[in-house]
């Protein structure tokens, strides 16, 4: 290894998320090239690398880097060089150039020991001062960081992820438990947290990395939709993953078991091995809906009957029989589970059930999982709906740094009866979170289509709801005569069934187009949405039509389509700003998605008059104002919240012209051009292909092979997942302890 010495000047090539960047390097008279990751690199400084020389193919010699050492820069000029890179956020060329006028050589030291001084500057009150300081002093523990990290081979941008999460005591976490990586920082893996630890030494079979690979197991099998893994699964799971014997995994289970963390149930044939806070999910979910269920309530002072009579009449309009059912099961039922497919009436059931407790002069809360669920809900019933994360209102605690529910079983909520739709997106945790803040007495009304996806989150818990047989259900199977005009109806239930579709009747509203190859559908997919749908219906090409993908990868996933379309909905133009990245180019006007939820993500109106905070994953807004300087990307949400995103928070949002069929789950949209190609067969299937079509409200358009089609319909495998919830439930039956 050599280490030379001297000042950057210029920087040819930067890549924003992976850091690696080349740059000019003036050293001994001359300029040479250096290449390496050095994402805080910037003109004017000073810096020491370590590395070798190497001759490139093309670009012929350079010097590699492995680590650098800046050295605050010195000179006036260097100075300005580095304040106006924009690498501190606040401060651009002007700033920069402001500074150094009232500061000199000093303005560095002021900004690092004094930053309130910075006020003596014109344009810099006191929050800006506070905030540049801050800057200044992250980026410098950053530099700090890679420099401490690389020698275990972590690179620039896993240090930015790390810096992000730990702060200043990043690598004191990492030197402890480089396994904790894994469990924290999205991106970095079990595999790079291992190899990280093979680096420092630590033994393939230490404690922590045996009992880090059982957890990082079933953590892994979360994101799989189960709740538990049988014992044996885990073994052999962990066992592969690990590379140790089968015995080693054995012996940690029954020692984190001990420790507690994680829990043991006996099942039928094996011992099933859960994660502590799912296992409370699961068993405080199937308690929780017994006790609600088996709830003894007063005699109603009305006559049911003449209730839906009145209401029939003033809605104009007969409900079918089990429409009534629903109605008179609402108010007998603790629990109440409606289910049907689209057009099947449930909207107008909950209206009706709205209305009998209004009646009563009772106190209903609405709910649903996402946000976009949650405003359609609140547009059918013309009454206030929440997500149900603001229902149970969800707070920051400061302590234990996490996201806590304020209304649990101590402080339940207030109300008669809550009624959630969309049940099927609720995962076992937002379950039992839910459960736990209601009180005995208070009706709980869930709805929700059980042919849908299931949850993101793990568990199957609308399914083992209905399933189980001890939970008051209302199945609704009647599909209504104008529901039935629409095609997308009547085929969302033909797909249900296996049947084969109607496609392309005359003047109705689903469409198959066939096309044999990936180019050709790509090529119709286009011109689809630039210019047949918007020439012929009038659809806004971003806003009304969203093309959904079952898969990201591949010609017709995602991300290409995500390229193609953005070349043809947002062109480049030399008015509108945009950022390159490694992989993406964003640019004002493009269409974006919230791709995680961040309940602490703020958000303002453009005056400032309205403010929030919150952006849910699966949200999509649209770029509004990429600030180079400050190194911000502005998204406007709803049409009027604007969210800020710093360069390192990219990882939150991605394109959306087209989106995954499981990302719109909850959401509607006027038109869905879904493509049809080949795809592993787990993403062909009948569910998938009805989550998509039931998006739509007003045209389907299916674009690619009829093969491919019929397959989907006929593909009615579910990918089980381990939940025990029914089973549970059941088991109260069995056991006779039901009394009602
Ligand atoms: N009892 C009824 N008699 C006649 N029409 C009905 C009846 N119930 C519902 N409808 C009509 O059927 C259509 C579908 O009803 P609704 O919107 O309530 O169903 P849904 O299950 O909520 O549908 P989706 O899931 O597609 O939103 C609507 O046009 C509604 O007016």
């Amino acid at each position: 290894m050599e280490k030379i010495k001297g000042v950057i000047v210029d920087i040819v090539f930067k890549n924003e998320e992976s850091g690696y960047t080349v740059a000019s390097l003036e050293f001994e008279n001359d300029i040479i090239t250096i290449v390496g990751c050095m994402p805080t690199l910037t003109i004017g400084e000073t810096i020491e690398v370590e590395g070798k020389w190497i001759s490139h193919k093309i670009y012929g010699i350079q010097f590699e880097v492995s680590s650098f050492l800046p050295s605050t820069p010195a000179s006036v000029d260097s100075i300005y060089a580095y304040l106006s890179s924009g690498i501190i956020k606040g401060i651009g060329p002007k700033m920069a150039q402001k500074i150094i006028d009232k500061f000199g050589v000093n303005s560095l030291d002021i900004i690092q020991m004094n930053p309130e001084k910075l006020t003596l500057v014109d344009g810099i009150g006191a929050k800006k001062a506070e905030r540049i300081g801050k800057n200044f002093e992250e980026n410098r523990e950053l530099r700090n960081l890679i420099m401490n990290l690389s020698k275990y081979g972590i690179s620039a941008n896993y240090c930015l992820k790390i810096y992000k999460k730990y702060k200043s005591r990043s690598i004191e976490v990492v030197e402890k438990n480089p396994y904790k990586l894994a469990e924290d920082i999205k991106g970095i893996g079990f595999k790079i947290a291992d190899s990280i630890a093979a680096k420092m030494g630590i033994s393939p079979y230490s404690k922590d990395r045996i009992s880090q690979g059982i957890i990082y197991t079933l953590n892994q099998s979360l994101s799989e939709g189960h709740t538990f893994l049988p014992k044996s699964k885990l073994v052999k799971k962990a066992s592969n993953l690990l590379e140790v014997e089968e015995e080693y995994i054995r012996d940690m289970i029954i020692k984190l078991a001990f420790e507690q963390k994680i829990q043991l149930q006996k099942g039928s044939i094996e011992d099933n091995v859960y994660l502590i806070p799912y296992y409370i999910s699961e068993n405080g979910v199937c308690k929780k809906l017994i006790e609600l269920s088996q709830y003894e309530f007063e005699d109603i002072k009305i006559n049911i009957e003449e209730e839906i009579k009145k209401i029939e009449k003033c809605e104009n309009i007969k409900l079918a029989k089990n429409q009534k059912e629903a109605v008179v099961q609402s108010v007998k039922s603790g629990v109440l589970v409606i289910t049907g497919g689209p057009g099947t009436g449930k909207t107008t059931t909950i209206n009706a059930i709205i209305k009998v407790f209004e009646n009563l002069k009772m106190d209903i809360s609405l709910a649903a999982p996402t946000g976009r669920a949650a405003k359609r809900m609140s547009e059918t019933t013309q009454k206030e709906a929440k997500t149900i994360h603001r229902l149970l209102e969800m707070g920051y605690s400061s302590e234990e740094n996490e996201l806590v529910f304020m209304r649990d079983e101590e402080d339940p909520l207030n109300t008669d009866v809550i009624i959630i739709d969309e049940v099927s997106m609720v995962d076992i945790l937002l379950m039992y979170n839910l459960l736990k803040a209601v009180k005995a007495g208070t009706r709980v009304i869930l709805v929700g289509d059980c042919d849908q996806l299931p949850s993101v989150g793990p568990g199957n818990v609308l399914k083992d709801i209905i399933d189980s047989n001890v939970i008051k259900v209302v199945k609704l199977n009647e599909i209504f005569r104008q529901a039935k005009e629409s095609m997308i109806v009547v085929n969302a239930h033909k797909i249900n069934k296996g049947e084969s579709l109607n496609l392309n009747v005359k003047d109705k509203d689903f469409y198959f187009i066939q096309k044999n190859n990936n180019e050709d559908i790509i090529k119709e997919i286009l011109n689809l949405v630039h210019k047949r749908l918007p020439d012929y219906y009038g659809f806004n090409s971003m806003k009304d039509i969203q093309i959904l993908s079952p898969m990201r990868k591949g010609d017709t996933g995602v991300f290409n389509l995500n390229i193609h379309l953005q070349n043809v909905l947002n062109p480049k133009d030399k008015l509108k700003v945009e950022e390159s990245f490694q992989k993406r180019t964003f640019r004002v006007g493009d269409k974006v998605m919230q791709i995680k939820n961040n309940y602490t993500k703020k958000w303002e109106t453009e005056d400032g008059e309205d403010k929030g905070e919150g952006i849910y994953n699966g949200d999509i807004g649209y770029i509004y104002h990429i600030d180079k300087e400050e190194r911000n990307i502005y998204v406007i949400f709803d049409e009027v919240k604007i969210v800020s995103y710093d360069y390192s928070e990219l990882d939150e949002i991605e394109h959306s012209f087209c989106t995954t069929i499981h990302k719109s789950q909850g959401s509607e949209f006027p038109v869905v051009i879904i493509p049809i190609t080949w795809a592993p067969p787990m993403l062909l299937t009948r569910n998938l292909l009805y989550t998509a079509v039931t998006r739509a409200k007003k045209l389907v358009v299916l674009v690619g092979d009829i093969k491919y089609l019929n397959y989907m319909v006929n593909n009615n495998k579910i990918y089980s997942r381990y939940s025990n919830l029914k089973l549970k439930l059941s088991k109260f039956i069995e056991a006779g302890l039901l009394t009602k």
